[in-house]
């Protein structure tokens, strides 16, 4: 079956109210965030990277580079591309009069946990959005698979790869229940019977440590559940498919406004939904790899293993979570001390 695009409402569809008593699969007609196109098989068939191993896992891959556009490899190091799942090739974008990304290049392997961070407004939650299909760059192309993205999310030639937005205010609908929210897609877009998209709700929630909340209305939720059931409707797919795609799930900013503690819970789901290739109740994962925007230093340490930086419209720094505080880059050094001397201006 094919199955349009993603479970996660856009922003400007939370909160739309829906008065009518129609069924869940009547009531709603929005676009999705999830591009989940027809089933091919894709290359990218690597072995996930270890991730138990953390931090060391991909010491080889080091980056610290001043000049932008030519990261992926170490100097003379000829790289298997077959593990990539996403590419970001020159990607440019313009808002009216305002350029935010001038040549935008990186690679996005299979099993990988990439972190995205750089100063306010310099473009991380953009380049999300271009990778999802929510916006078209300007110039430049993504690759998905090795296939280039031609149109935005309804795009029916990307295929065998599902992405996945989490967006930071987590964007549940106010006017449906934690149950129809998280079985969003499913309701919508599968030929699934309701109660078994129930038993899958309980489930999906249960592997992001929530029970009990499926009757509950978002408003009655602390920040940190939204952003956990926001995180378990990302997670949940069609299990009565022959073939499940892999999926990256694209997180912006998924820990900003919570404590710290409620920020290590969330932290360490993003890692436990993709570990190991299983989810939380030791069920095959299908997260192939995933991308954090984040500016929350837990959430570097803990949550991600590489590292982009983005300044001025471009990666000027890439590698390992544990080379950021030791980098010489004079960019990287003043954003980790947070200091108002240095090259980036306020
Ligand atoms: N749809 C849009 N229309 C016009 N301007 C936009 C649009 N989306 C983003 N921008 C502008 O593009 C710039 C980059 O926004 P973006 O949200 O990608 O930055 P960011 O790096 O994620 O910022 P932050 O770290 O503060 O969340 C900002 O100046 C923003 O106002």
């Amino acid at each position: 079956m094919i199955l349009p695009v993603s479970t996660v409402p856009p922003p400007s569809d939370v909160g739309r109210p829906l008065s009518s008593p129609l069924p869940l699969r009547s009531r709603i007609s929005v676009p999705f965030l999830r591009s989940t196109n027809k089933i091919q098989s894709c290359t990218c068939s690597m072995t996930p990277q270890n991730w138990a191993n953390g931090l060391s896992a991909l010491d080889s891959n080091i980056n610290d580079q001043s000049m932008p556009g030519n990261f992926g490899n170490s100097a003379g190091e000829a790289k298997d591309e077959s593990d990539i799942l996403i590419e970001c090739r020159d990607v440019h974008k313009s808002f009216g009069e305002k350029t935010i990304l001038r040549g935008v290049n990186f690679k996005i392997r299979h099993g990988e946990a990439v972190g995205i961070i750089g100063p306010s407004g310099t473009g991380k939650s953009t380049i999300l959005k271009i990778i999802a299909g929510l916006l078209a760059p300007d110039k430049g192309e993504v690759l998905i698979c090795g296939k280039r993205r031609h149109g935005l999310v309804s795009d029916e030639e990307i295929s065998g790869l599902r992405i996945g937005l989490v967006f930071q205010s987590a964007a549940l609908f106010d006017s449906l229940t934690v149950r129809e929210n998280v079985g969003f897609l499913l309701y919508e877009n599968s030929r699934m019977p309701e109660d078994k998209i129930a038993e899958l709700v309980t489930e999906n929630l249960a592997a992001v440590g929530l029970k009990g909340v499926e009757g509950r209305m978002p408003s009655e939720l602390s920040g940190g559940m939204k952003k956990r059931v926001a995180l378990a409707r990302s997670i949940i797919f069609d299990n009565t498919k022959e073939v499940i795609e892999p999926e990256v799930l694209l997180y912006d900013e998924p820990t900003a406004g919570l404590d710290p503690i409620a920020s290590t819970v969330v932290e360490d789901l993003i890692r436990s939904v993709h570990l190991k290739g299983e989810d939380a109740l030791g069920k095959p994962g299908k997260i192939a790899s995933y991308v954090v925007v984040t500016h929350q230093h837990s959430t570097i340490k803990r949550a991600v293993d590489r590292l982009l930086f983005l300044h001025e419209g471009k990666v000027v720094w890439e590698g390992m979570t544990h080379e950021f505080t030791t980098s010489e880059n004079p960019i990287v050094r003043q954003f980790a001390s947070g200091s108002l001397d240095g090259p980036i201006r306020y």
